[in-house]
């Protein structure tokens, strides 16, 4: 971390982000839709109406599955399902809950937003509480759809619900809108078109099948950049109206953005990290804000380790990962940065970074259910334990080592976590602790406002030695990394009261000061305990699910 961007922080207080005013945020949401206005396709020849499903993928800007939508219809209806096995207190494996409420909260905030962007271009967001594959199919009866427009997903889950609304939709019939050949009029069902969106290269685009992709981050890294071209962003119509003019009052009228009350759940506002506004308006004025106003782009790859205050790192993931945020504006802002400001290390960096986050979403679609399992895509065999206590000490930020209690705490306060943080915690959890990185991994899926499975699961499995790349083997050395990314204990000292008033260089080792470490380290001048053999588990099925 530097210095210079810990100095700033305050001792007490959430720092939002992003932290412009609303009128800034509004402003740079503004400026960024103009310069977007001019469709990528035309409107001609569309009929009937179109139904977007929004899924991970709450935007309006590049945006193909309502650009699409609109293309092909008369009218469209956006709708959003607010499906009970992710909101409604659903759990894992472990037993946490699927969705915390830290991100139900963020969702709510971006369903608004996108209610609120739709609303300015003439159409609305249909809210439903209930599962898609329930929900989708009365919808397009109602409305007589013809289509409904959808992102692709690559993660088991996911997938499966795709395959539900898609055969249920099959057993919809509707009839064929006015004119067209007559031999083109009798009745047919709604189809779903699923399209590809949530990455920066298109898949259509990769130079390899996805059953061939590398294993190895760098081959893969290095194939797309000078194989492949990342896209232009979708440009959408400043008027995308109207919705449909019928059918809509007999499925009960819009419904709303849901409360964190009536999903049943609450949240206490951290006084202390971060704090993220979702929707795409945020979205977009955080980039403003990181690239431009406080001029970030340019000394990112200085930073990008730090674990403290707004802006060590751009703090995109949590609207990447809604969908709020399209990577492929975010690669156009680096682009138009590099030709107005300055193109160094730095701004190629955060395209770097994106594209692991691509790496890993391919990977889940190569690898499938395997990067749930405890074995991982290789099907690793090693020893791992269940320990509750030990778990919860972890959890719960109790180990006796500041840097990971400091780290877990940040986590449950605000849902955010440095990449930094998430790498030594989940190392602690695994290779110190000798815990099934599963539990880790549901623990950030509970928590995280990024969340996305394909860089969570990805990112453990890689963590935990179980991932593709049989080249991974990463211990963090606790010690090492508290004096290398926090050398003055500041990081430790705001999130642990306790250790203010000691020297700085103790922060991180307060002996008997702190409390008692649950495990000694693994560590041990450089060489590794070599992991054990155990017996892979197996656990009874569940349809929804996914197999771990
Ligand atoms: C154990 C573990 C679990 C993780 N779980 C998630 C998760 O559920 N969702 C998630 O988005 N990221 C996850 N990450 C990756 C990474 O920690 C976060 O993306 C990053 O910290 C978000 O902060 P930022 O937006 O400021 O990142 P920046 O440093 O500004 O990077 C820019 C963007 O690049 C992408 N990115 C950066 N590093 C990675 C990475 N290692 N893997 C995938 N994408 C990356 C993210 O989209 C990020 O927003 C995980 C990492 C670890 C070690």
């Amino acid at each position: 971390m530097s210095a210079a961007s810990s100095s700033s922080l305050p001792a007490r207080g959430a720092l939002e982000v992003p932290s412009l005013g609303a009128d800034e945020t509004g402003a740079a949401a503004g400026e960024a839709f103009r310069r977007y206005t001019s469709p990528s396709l035309r409107r001609n020849g569309g009929a009937g109406v179109a139904i977007v499903w929004f899924r991970n993928d709450l935007r309006v800007l590049d945006n193909e599955a309502l650009l699409r939508a609109w293309a092909a219809s008369e009218a469209v209806l956006p709708v959003y399902c607010v499906d009970p096995r992710i909101f409604g207190g659903s759990t894992h494996y472990f037993g946490f809950p699927k969705t915390g409420a830290s991100r139900a909260q963020f969702l709510i905030e971006c369903l608004g937003d996108l209610k609120h962007n739709l609303m300015k271009q003439g159409l609305d967001l249909l809210v439903r509480h209930g599962k898609p594959e329930d929900t989708l199919p009365s919808i397009a009866k109602a409305v007589n759809a013809h289509t409904v427009y959808a992102h692709k997903e690559t993660c088991s889950e996911e997938v499966l619900v795709e395959r539900l609304v898609r055969k249920r939709l099959e057993q919809v019939v509707i009839p064929h809108p006015q004119g067209g050949a007559s031999n083109q009029k009798k009745p047919r069902n709604p189809k779903l078109q699923l399209i590809w969106g949530a990455t920066l290269y298109h898949i259509d685009d990769l130079p390899f099948s996805v059953d061939n992709l590398p294993d190895v981050y760098t081959q893969f890294r290095k194939a797309v950049e000078s194989k492949s071209a990342v896209r232009n962003c979708n440009k959408l119509p400043l008027v995308l109206g109207p919705p449909p003019n019928s059918g809509l009052d007999e499925i009960g009228g819009w419904g709303t953005v849901p409360t964190l009350e009536s999903l049943g759940l609450s949240v206490t506002k951290s006084e202390k990290g971060m704090h993220f506004v979702g929707g795409e308006s945020a979205a977009l004025g955080r980039v403003h804000e990181y690239f431009w106003k406080k001029d970030q782009l340019k000394v990112y790859k200085e930073t990008r380790n730090g674990m403290m205050g707004p802006d060590y790192s751009t703090k995109f993931s949590p609207w990447l990962a809604s969908g709020s945020l399209s990577p492929r504006y975010i690669c156009e802002e680096v682009k138009r940065y590099e030709k107005q400001r300055v193109a160094n290390d730095s701004t190629y960096w955060v395209l770097f970074e994106l594209i692991w986050r691509d790496y890993f979403r391919f990977i889940s679609s190569k690898y499938g259910n395997s990067i749930f399992h405890l074995g991982g895509p290789r099907n690793v065999v090693s020893q791992w334990s269940q320990d509750q206590a030990l778990f919860e000490s972890w959890r719960d930020g109790r180990t006796g080592y500041p840097l990971i209690d400091a780290n877990m705490k940040e986590l449950l306060a605000t849902g955010f976590m440095s990449n930094r943080g998430r790498q030594i915690v989940c190392s602690f959890l695994v290779r110190d602790m000798g815990i099934d990185w599963r539990m880790g991994a549901e623990w950030f899926e509970t928590c995280l406002l990024d969340y996305d499975p394909a860089s969570n699961y990805g990112n453990w499995t890689y963590g935990a030695g179980v991932g593709n790349d049989p080249r991974e083997d990463r211990y963090f050395s606790i010690p090492k990394q508290a004096k290398t990314y926090d050398p003055d204990g500041e990081y430790v000292a705001y999130w642990l009261l306790e250790l203010r008033s000691l020297a700085k260089e103790r922060r991180n080792f307060p002996g008997a000061s702190y409390i008692k470490q649950v495990v000694p380290l693994k560590f041990d001048g450089g060489h590794q305990k070599r992991d054990q053999q155990f017996n892979r588990q197996r656990r009874p099925g569940n349809m929804y699910r996914r197999q771990k």
